[in-house]
């Protein structure tokens, strides 16, 4: 039986990004309809095509077609993907105006329709960019997330399990705070079975966490050099989102949900753990953050806001 049956998304964007996550979803077998909606029909009318002789190999049905957005009317969930993408050199947060305004355009058209489910927001800057669909959208914190720190953390925990010699799964670490620059890793949470990851590393080489906090953060920026763009790790971390979502899971993911006194902080989108189900982020998990880790998330929340602040006048 497929669990996900009733379950449609909406994809809007369907760049690099966009179409590596419908790939995922088609792969996956989450979700059983799947509409995408892009400037260039084109390339929306191609992978539509390439994506349904698919599905005689995907792990469940599902049905592919070229959205309009009426098609969000009864949708389930809207993943966002739509911008500009960052060019070698350019950090997320230059993006600010650029990508609000094409979001100003598609949420008004999104909410047109009536459509009453959950925003997932990829486009960067992400935490920036989901408090603008909260605010352009009206609909309640819970039922817009950012996909935050989710990539980020994938990328710490398979640093960490390089040096651990174990799957990338059994590693328990985190990534905090923006989708960027201003990030921080919980150091202080970091575990592999129990075993501290920071007490380990420190052993072997006093400069050895910051260097691979530095590898984490800098990730992408070593990407797009190489390849122009990244797209197939934040694909499978909107999947495994989606996933979280359609099947109720209750899945603890770090993904950008909206502070209101949490962690001590107010008014802002940043990365947290999150408890995920089919209403969207059900709570936010206050972890502990040692001294240092407080001061950083203090920073990462100060630049975000200050990234948010533009945006209200926009909007
Ligand atoms: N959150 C994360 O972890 C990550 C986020 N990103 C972000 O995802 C976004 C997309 O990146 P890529 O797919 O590489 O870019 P891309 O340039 O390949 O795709 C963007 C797509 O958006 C479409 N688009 C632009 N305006 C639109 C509109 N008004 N309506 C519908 N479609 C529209 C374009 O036609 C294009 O197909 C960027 O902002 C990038 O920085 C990228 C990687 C990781
Ligand atoms: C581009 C981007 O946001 C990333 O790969 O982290």
């Amino acid at each position: 039986m497929n669990k996900f049956k009733g379950n449609k998304v909406v994809l809007i964007g369907n760049g690099m990004v966009g179409s590596s996550y419908a790939f995922s979803l088609v792969n996956q077998g989450i979700a059983d309809e799947l509409s995408i909606i892009d400037l260039d029909t084109n390339k929306v009318k191609g992978d539509v095509a390439d994506l349904n002789h698919c599905v005689a190999y995907s792990p469940s049905p599902i049905r592919i077609n070229a959205g309009t957005y009426e098609d969000c009317k009864d949708a389930d969930l809207i993943v966002i993907c739509a911008g500009a993408a960052q060019k070698p050199g350019e950090t997320r947060l230059d993006l600010v105006a650029k990508n609000t305004n094409i979001f100003k355009g598609i949420v008004d058209e999104v909410m047109k329709t009536g459509f009453d489910g959950i925003f997932l927001i990829a486009t960067n800057p992400v935490d920036v960019l989901s408090y603008a669909v909260m605010k352009l959208s009206g609909l309640p914190k819970e039922r817009v997330i950012g996909s935050g720190t989710i990539l980020d953390s994938a990328r710490l925990q398979y640093n960490i399990s390089e040096i651990f010699n174990v799957a990338p799964s059994s590693v328990d670490a985190n990534m905090l705070g923006e989708h960027g620059d201003s990030s921080l890793a919980h150091w202080s949470h970091a575990n592999v079975a129990g075993k501290s990851v920071k007490e380990v590393l420190d052993n072997k080489d006093p400069n050895a966490a910051e260097e691979m906090f530095v590898k984490t953060r800098d990730a992408a920026y070593e990407i797009i050099e190489a390849k122009g763009s990244t797209y197939y790790g934040v694909a499978m971390g909107l999947a495994r989102i989606t996933k979280a979502i359609f099947s109720d899971e209750n899945a603890v993911l770090t993904v950008s949900g909206y502070l209101e006194g949490e962690y001590g902080h107010d008014g802002v989108y940043t990365g947290i753990p999150a408890v995920i189900n089919r209403n969207g982020i059900r709570e936010i998990i206050e972890v502990a953050l040692d001294e240092d880790e407080q001061k950083k998330f203090a920073h990462s929340v100060d630049v975000l806001k200050g990234f948010q602040a533009p945006i209200d006048e926009i909007l």
